[in-house]
């Protein structure tokens, strides 16, 4: 089984690269790194997957977090996949294209103005929670803003490339997982308060563990 593990920055897979070794042997698993942010990260993946046919994409990284009660640290698999900053902010409403009519929300990779992830029955082998995430250009760090993208898009985790990732693997027909790590609550700016380390250690031993269990 051929895999490729993609992250944004070399920073979230490198402690997966540092313990290649403990995997599976029956499995090929190689590194890829999109770069932080939509436009980065829809170029590279949809560059890869134009070059490359993987039997699975697994996305990881960090992503904060809408649920105030939601444990720093803890791994999820997203369900689906939204865009959060693709839009106008208008009287103090988010409209986004869907709303404004450029595009059509049930329109294929889009469901619902989502993009879901058909996989997850095959693939989630090992039960990892999974949650609804919500894709942004620009970190959100405004508390009304906060309220109203987790309330309209009924969102548990940011990130600022599952969308991309969710639509590119969608158009290419590629199983793919996008796993993530919770370092941070959204809008928090104190770095001191984000356990990016912590949470990439967890995330390693969910995706080292995920992947000595899946059929090759
Ligand atoms: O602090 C800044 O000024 C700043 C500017 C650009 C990027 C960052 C990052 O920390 C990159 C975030 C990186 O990790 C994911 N991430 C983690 N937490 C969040 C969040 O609360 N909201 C959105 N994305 C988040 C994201 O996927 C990036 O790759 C900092």
């Amino acid at each position: 089984m051929n895999i490729i593990i993609t992250s944004a920055t070399a920073l979230e897979s490198k402690l997966l690269v540092q313990r290649t070794a403990e995997i599976n042997r029956n499995i090929s698993v190689t590194y890829h790194t999109s770069g932080v942010g939509i436009l980065q990260s829809a170029f590279s993946l949809a560059k890869l997957l134009f070059e490359q046919t993987p039997d699975l994409l697994i996305q990881c990284g960090i992503a904060g977090t809408f649920d105030t009660q939601a444990a720093i640290g803890k791994v999820v698999l997203a369900e689906s996949d939204c865009l959060g900053s693709l839009g106008v902010e208008e009287n103090g409403e988010w409209k986004d294209i869907f709303d404004n009519g450029f595009a059509d929300a049930d329109a294929f990779p889009f469901t619902l103005k989502k993009l879901p992830n058909p996989w997850l029955e095959q693939y989630n082998i090992t039960n990892i929670p999974t949650v609804k995430a919500l894709t942004v250009d620009e970190i959100t760090t405004r508390e009304d803003r906060i309220m109203h993208l987790k309330n309209k898009y009924n969102a548990s985790i940011e990130s600022m490339e599952g969308a991309p990732f969710h639509y590119v693997c969608l158009q290419r027909k590629i199983p793919f997982l996008q796993i993530r790590g919770i370092s941070n609550q959204v809008g928090v700016r104190d770095k001191s308060q984000w356990r990016i380390q912590q949470t990439l250690e967890n995330m390693t031993n969910i995706i080292i563990d995920y992947l000595n269990k899946i059929n090759t």
